[in-house]
């Protein structure tokens, strides 16, 4: 409770402010406020434009030592620790973001890669708007394992609900091998959105 308070009176970083969203645009909208029920209309006007403070639930999953717990770091304190601190069950992270004024918050779940604490880590899969599967470039193995992390964790929610995201961690090691990463973008997890990341580089 008291990492939850910290978070939410200290002020929203710089880096996680969005003055406009460029592309919603008047063209890339399917309906306009005028095709609005009137209903939803009056409903609009009598919104505060505070009322429900927005949050998204966000999980990490991956083998353990793949880099779940750094790229986290990374997004979020902008930090990296060489040495290596196993997640023990899950931890959390929130972060603040402000989108043309209104607050929303990130709630990020680090799982333990560990087999043995997979039960407990899995408790927290549900209600998930987002999936990040992570693996290690430089370990093929782990990229074999994601589809079995993603089933787990899609077991927990309900069908297509949640976003899908795979990335692949530590591109500072493997950056010749890089070539092979279209592979890796449409193999075994075929619905997800891929990135590689180097939470080491700044
Ligand atoms: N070179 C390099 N090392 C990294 C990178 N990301 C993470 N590491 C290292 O990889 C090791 C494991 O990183 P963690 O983030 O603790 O891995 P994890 O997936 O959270 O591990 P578990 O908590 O056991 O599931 C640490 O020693 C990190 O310093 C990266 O981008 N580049």
């Amino acid at each position: 409770y008291a990492r939850i308070t910290l978070f939410l009176t200290n002020p929203v970083s710089n880096h996680f402010i969005c003055f406009s969203l460029p592309w919603y645009t008047p063209e890339a909208s399917l309906q306009l406020k005028e095709h609005f029920h009137a209903q939803v209309r009056t409903a609009c006007q009598q919104s505060t434009g505070t009322a429900g403070l927005k949050i998204s639930k966000v999980v990490v999953v991956g083998d353990l030592h793949v880099g779940k717990t750094s790229l986290i770091n990374r997004f979020c304190k902008d930090n990296f620790d060489r040495d290596y601190k196993a997640t023990i069950g899950v931890d959390f992270e929130i972060e603040r973001f402000e989108i043309i004024g209104m607050p929303y918050n990130l709630q990020i779940w680090d799982t333990a890669g560990q087999e043995k604490f997979k039960c407990i880590a899995s408790a927290y899969y549900r209600g998930a708007e987002a999936i990040i599967t992570v693996f290690d470039l430089a370990d093929i193995q782990t990229l074999d394992h994601t589809k079995q992390w993603l089933e787990d964790a899609l077991r927990e929610n309900e069908p297509d609900s949640s976003f899908i995201f795979l990335v692949g961690t530590k591109k500072d090691l493997v950056v010749s091998k890089l070539s092979a990463d279209k592979e890796i973008r449409f193999s075994l997890v075929p619905q997800a959105i891929s990135l590689a990341s180097c939470a080491q580089c700044h």
